[in-house]
């Protein structure tokens, strides 16, 4: 059976009368990396906040670990969170920084554990450099290291790539897919599609705290492919001619009168030849692609406003 980690249900938040997520439901697979993508208060920190046991929801039900049952607080330990800036430090090494957590946690053989997660993270645990001189990118790996500390399943990752230098996202993005191919399954953040597109195996589009769609990375690559979107009088009748004449196997029929052809070796002029020769009228024709960004821009515009 596939594990099921997290299970959401009619979730709700809502802050007075502002409703920041509005009835989300979701389930989380062990290893996948699941990309919640949003416009700035679409409702992702307070949706990762909710599943992180940080925020209290105000209506519907959080299932963990396959429904198993036991306390909700080991739920929660066994999620490691980073949501805003990381809790660190200024004023010691992230070595230090480190300790004085596991110190907290009670963690046993704290030097064994500390060394192998700061080398999990690509930093030097022989630096000992303030961290207040660190870059936003070593910041932003030492606040992952501390996310997981307590050895997690789930790793809570809000808008990771916030603020980083190219150098520092590609470095970010390379440890989530270390993380994920060593084991854990982890939930992001962002308002930009593209970052995601490099790593997540699932997206889920927020919008004024609502998901409006919940979508598998091939199913995104699909939308985002290069298209000729034909429009016909009949598409039954065209589908065997472009089959038959044209060898096009990958197509898409929308509806009865719209077919979406994926070849990017035929050309528009061959459909209209064919379509045309056999006496089949074409009502419109046109290649299309669509880049990530227009896909998100497209799908939160087409959603509209809501106003509570
Ligand atoms: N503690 C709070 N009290 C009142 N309103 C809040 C609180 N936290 C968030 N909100 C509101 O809830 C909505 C969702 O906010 P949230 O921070 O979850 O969005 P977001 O997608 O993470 O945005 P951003 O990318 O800007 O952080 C916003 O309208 C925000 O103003």
């Amino acid at each position: 059976m596939t594990d099921c980690m997290i299970e959401i249900c009619g979730l709700t938040k809502m802050y007075k009368s502002k409703t920041a997520v509005r009835n989300a439901d979701l389930k989380i697979y062990r290893g996948e990396i699941v990309g919640i993508i949003g416009r700035n208060g679409a409702g992702k920190s307070t949706l990762l906040k909710m599943i992180g046991g940080l925020v209290y929801p105000t209506s519907g039900e959080l299932h963990f670990f396959n429904r198993a049952a036991a306390g909700e607080q080991s739920f929660f330990e066994r999620m490691g969170v980073l949501i805003e800036n990381p809790g660190l430090y200024p004023n010691v090494s992230a070595y230090e920084n480190l300790n004085l957590l596991a110190m907290a946690y009670g963690l046993g053989d704290r030097n064994a554990a500390i060394e192998k997660l700061l080398q999990l993270v690509g930093l030097d645990s022989k630096n000992t450099a303030k961290v207040k001189s660190y870059s936003m990118g070593m910041r932003q790996r030492l606040g992952i290291a501390v996310a997981l500390l307590g050895s997690p399943d789930v790793l809570i990752l809000d808008e990771p790539i916030n603020g980083l230098d190219p150098q520092g996202i590609v470095e970010i993005r390379q440890l989530i897919l270390e993380l994920n191919t060593a084991g854990l399954t982890i939930l992001i953040s962002s308002h930009i599609l593209e970052e995601l597109s490099k790593i997540a195996t699932k997206y889920v589009i927020i919008h004024q705290g609502e998901f409006i769609e919940v979508l598998s990375r091939e199913e995104l690559q699909q939308r985002c492919e290069e298209r000729i979107e034909l429009g016909v009088e009949e598409a039954r009748a065209a589908l065997p001619v472009l089959e038959r004449e044209l060898n096009i196997t990958k197509y898409k029929v929308v509806d009865s009168r719209t077919v979406y052809v994926y070849d990017e070796n035929i050309h528009i002029r061959q459909i209209v030849k064919v379509l045309s020769e056999q006496g089949i009228m074409i009502d419109s024709i046109a290649k299309h692609k669509q880049s990530l960004e227009q896909y998100f821009l497209e799908r939160t515009e087409s959603a509209g406003e809501r106003h509570d």
